[in-house]
């Protein structure tokens, strides 16, 4: 105020201040005032814009100046941008980048927009325990379809306490569960058997979104009427996420993309449908818990003994779930990712084994060998840890699986500082070719490209071949005594279910399942290639099967003949 009056009474203010009213004084100051605030605002504004430019021009000359040390082409690359998101293109385009410019190497998607590929598995490894975050803006489609997430696509900080807390979940799920394929689902494989479902694909989609809609809502998922509905729907907005994702901007013009977004709004009231479902089913069941413990109580009083089923996962998801139903939007992106997530990568996984199986018929009869010796071995204590050729198989189905075939990390605070010296920009996406380096051949050997479970085993040497068989009884002591499977993790190059800090949490969970669901399937079933299918080139890619119940089986040597019935 005082400026301002100094100010005034340097340019004739005494003057004017005789010659005016002191009405129009009065407002002539306080617009004076107003436009020197105005102006010292946009000063401000001005100073606050300018700086913030000159911060992001510093950090877009440090990120060249970083780039630049990276082996690779110096300018963006179109080809690049426009193929990032197609997998199996972009991954041939590393390939051949790779040939030409060593196991790490970078390529500008834009102006400020870095990516570095790498493919020496010691470099992957040490990258994939430092680089903890994934660029959120990578999970565009996912948001449109699911909804925001705190699993999937979003910062370390963000995910670490909900991937901590399903890791310990799924876990107890599995002690639980204690190798035992839960019977619902095996029926529910009966009756999809029993319906004519031979197309391999489908019937492993169906299995394993039961599997994971059991896993996390418990068994009242597969009484669900909407289950189907709810799988389809699924499948259907997934598809088409990509597309609707691929706008720069919301096309909130086109009548499509409203109707796509009902869809997603149906997704997310189905998925509260199945949550208040499951809670219900919870609640019922605590309640009846809670009438057998005092029921058992009196028992005990009168000294009869009484044995209560365990219901704790069953508890615990009720409790995941009410959190879920709390916070809609994040939660339902959390479910919907991991039943996405989940049964897809299961299925594949699946899937696979069954064309393994159906096209080869030694390798079934020796699973089938390993699964009914480690049966009658281990009586009532059975546990799949132990058939190791069926693990071997299914971690050797899951090495040559194509699907998630790239890695991708980033790190957004810090920069990666590498072990050979490369510097990796903070923001830069760093991806992995995991398909690459797990068909690669100075890593797998000259075989790669083909399934051979045996590399996971070591002793193999004792592996009996029942066609040649000429001592069943001592094949049947030597199997289990004679097998270690290595574990598959161990190898840097195996990345089927990523590595390090952002590793997949449901790897254990899956594998368990698998292999519980194949140790009691192939009790009851034979798989064998659909005549059809067999006659068919082009079915190669999704053949049929054929669904044989087993009744006996013989086994034949010269001096006995050992039969099974494990009907
Ligand atoms: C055969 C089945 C599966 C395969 C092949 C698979 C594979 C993968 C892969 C490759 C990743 C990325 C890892 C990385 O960036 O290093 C991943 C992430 C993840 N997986 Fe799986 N997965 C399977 C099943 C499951 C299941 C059943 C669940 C849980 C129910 C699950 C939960 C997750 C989660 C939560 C992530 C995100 C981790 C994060 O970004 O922090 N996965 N999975």
């Amino acid at each position: 105020m005082n400026n301002l009056l100094c100010e005034s009474l340097a340019h004739g203010f005494p003057f004017q201040l005789q010659s005016r009213n002191p009405k129009e004084d009065c407002f002539g100051f306080l617009e004076d005032y107003a436009t020197r605030q105005r102006n010292a605002i946009l000063w401000v504004s001005l100073v606050a814009v300018t700086a913030l430019l000159l911060e992001k021009l510093v950090k877009l000359f440090v990120l060249w100046a970083k780039g630049s040390r990276i082996p690779g082409p110096p300018f963006a690359s179109s080809f690049a941008r426009a193929n990032f998101g197609s997998r199996q293109n972009f991954v041939d385009f590393l390939a051949e980048s790779h040939e030409k410019f060593g196991s790490v190497f970078k390529l500008w998607l834009g102006p400020s927009q870095l990516l570095v590929s790498i493919r020496d598995p010691a470099l992957v490894k040490e990258m994939l325990s430092k680089a903890a975050d994934k660029l959120p803006s990578t999970g565009k489609a996912f948001r449109l379809a699911f909804g925001r997430s705190s699993l999937f696509f979003c910062s370390y900080d963000e995910a670490k306490q909900t991937r901590e807390s399903l890791a310990m979940e799924l876990n107890k799920k599995m002690l639980e569960r204690a190798d035992e394929f839960p019977n619902c689902i095996m029926e529910k494989v009966d009756e999809l058997i029993s319906n004519g479902s031979n197309d391999s694909k489908v019937f492993s989609q169906r299995l394993a979104f039961s599997v994971i809609g059991t896993a996390l809502f418990g068994n009242s998922f597969l009484a669900w009427s909407k289950a189907t509905s709810y799988e389809d729907l699924l499948m259907m907005t997934a598809k088409d996420a990509a597309f609707w994702g691929s706008y720069r901007v919301a096309p909130l013009w086109n009548h499509g993309f409203w109707s796509y977004q009902s869809l997603c709004m149906k997704l997310r009231c189905l998925t509260q449908d199945i949550v208040q479902l499951s809670r219900k089913s919870h609640e019922d069941k605590d309640r009846n818990l809670c009438n057998r413990t005092i029921r058992s109580r009196k028992m005990a009083a009168s000294g009869e003994t009484f044995s209560s089923g365990s219901l704790m996962q069953d508890k615990f998801f009720s409790q995941e779930l009410d959190g879920h139903l709390t916070a809609s939007e994040e939660n339902c992106g959390n479910i919907l990712g991991l039943m996405f997530h989940g049964s897809v990568a299961m299925a594949g996984l699946i899937d696979s084994i069954f064309k393994r199986l159906i096209t080869d018929q030694e390798l079934q009869d020796k699973v089938y060998l390993d699964i009914s010796l480690v049966k009658q071995c281990s009586g009532e204590d059975e546990t799949v840890g132990k058939m190791h050729l069926l693990l071997a198989t299914i971690h050797e189905s899951a090495r040559l699986l194509s699907t998630g075939s790239l890695l991708q990390r980033c790190s957004l605070k810090d920069d990666l500082c590498l072990g050979n010296g490369v510097i990796i920009p903070a923001g830069t996406v760093v991806v992995v070719p995991a398909q690459l380096l797990q068909m690669d051949n100075s890593i797998w050997g000259s075989d790669a490209s083909n399934f051979n479970p045996h590399r996971f085993l070591s002793n193999v040497g004792k592996v009996p071949d029942i066609t040649k068989d000429t001592s069943f009884t001592d094949a049947r002591n030597s199997i289990p005594a004679s097998f270690s499977v290595k574990d598959p993790n161990e190898v840097a190059a195996y990345l089927s279910f990523g590595s390090g800090v952002r590793a997949c949490v449901g790897q254990k969970f899956v594998i368990n399942e698998v292999a519980a669901f194949f140790a009691l399937f192939l009790q009851r079933y034979e798989v064998r290639l659909h005549p059809e299918s067999a006659n068919d080139p082009k079915a190669t890619a999704n053949p049929q099967i054929v669904f044989l119940r087993r009744k006996s089986r013989m086994f034949q040597n010269e001096n006995s003949i050992y039969e099974f019935h494990w009907l």
